[in-house]
């Protein structure tokens, strides 16, 4: 296998079934993960986990070259996104972008969750991906259309489906977000089960803060939240680094 996720790709690459973990248990998909590329050193010893380039497969051949694009287009929708809930959060509409977005670091999971019943016994276990909450600011989901498999809870500790709408995206929020609102924005908890006949495959964007951001209730969240900020300082990298590697278990 050209493109294994390694500790050495700095995580990015080729997941077999049953490699990612999620709250120490096996997620029963595969994925390849491509991630904002870090040159070594950029981030001194706060990114060293996390260096290195992504891994391209062979074939198709112009895997890199559209993947890229769809990249640069989910980073230009997620920003304007960002900037949408900086108004409605009674901010300047650039709110989250020098310092806390202005280089967001990104990453991308091409998803694929087995039928059940294909899943040799030893490894079938009961959820997809287990429930959990995205890392950073927003993620995009673009999940197949006719199956539904992605579920989030809502207020009530109900879990509901996040049924597919053809041509739209999921949109979570993430943990970063929560921080940044001084807890307006609520990240999602969200799982994914795969009950039914069919593989599912899902492509996943997540557009996070700088990889170096100290990330902190903003203060136009914090007047509008009791003047208290609710939430201590996180360095987003330290974040994604302790999260990432639990995640991805023993390589
Ligand atoms: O496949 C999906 O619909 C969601 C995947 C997900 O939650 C994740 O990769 O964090
Ligand atoms: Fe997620």
């Amino acid at each position: 296998m050209k493109i294994k996720m390694t500790r050495q790709s700095g995580y990015r690459g080729y997941q077999k079934l049953g490699e990612n973990i999620t709250k120490e248990k096996r997620d029963m998909h595969e994925a390849i993960n491509c991630l904002t590329p870090i040159a070594p050193g950029k981030y001194g010893d706060l990114g060293k986990t996390l260096e290195g380039y992504n891994l391209w497969p062979e074939y198709p051949s112009n895997f890199k070259v559209v993947l890229e694009n769809y990249i640069s287009l989910l980073k230009d929708l997620s920003r304007k996104i960002m900037r949408g809930i900086a108004l409605a959060l009674g901010g300047p509409v650039d709110a989250f972008e020098r310092g806390i977005a202005g280089d967001p670091y990104w990453a991308v999971r091409l998803i694929s969750y087995p039928v059940s019943s294909d899943v040799p016994e030893e490894k079938r276990t009961d959820t997809g991906m287990g429930s959990h909450t995205d890392y950073g600011l927003l993620t995009l989901v673009n999940q197949d259309d006719d199956m539904c498999a992605l579920e989030v809870q809502n207020r009530s500790g109900v879990w509901i489906h996040a049924n597919p709408i053809p041509g739209t995206f999921v949109c979570n929020i993430g943990d970063m977000l929560e921080v940044w609102s001084n807890g307006i924005y609520q990240p999602t908890v969200h799982r994914v089960i795969n009950s039914s006949h069919q593989r599912r495959v899902s492509a996943v964007f997540f557009y996070e803060t700088d990889f170096d951001a100290a990330v902190e209730p903003v203060e136009f969240c914090v007047e509008k939240t009791g003047s208290v900020a609710k939430y201590e300082k996180v360095v987003y990298g330290e974040r994604l680094v302790q999260k990432a590697c639990c995640c991805f278990g023993d390589l």
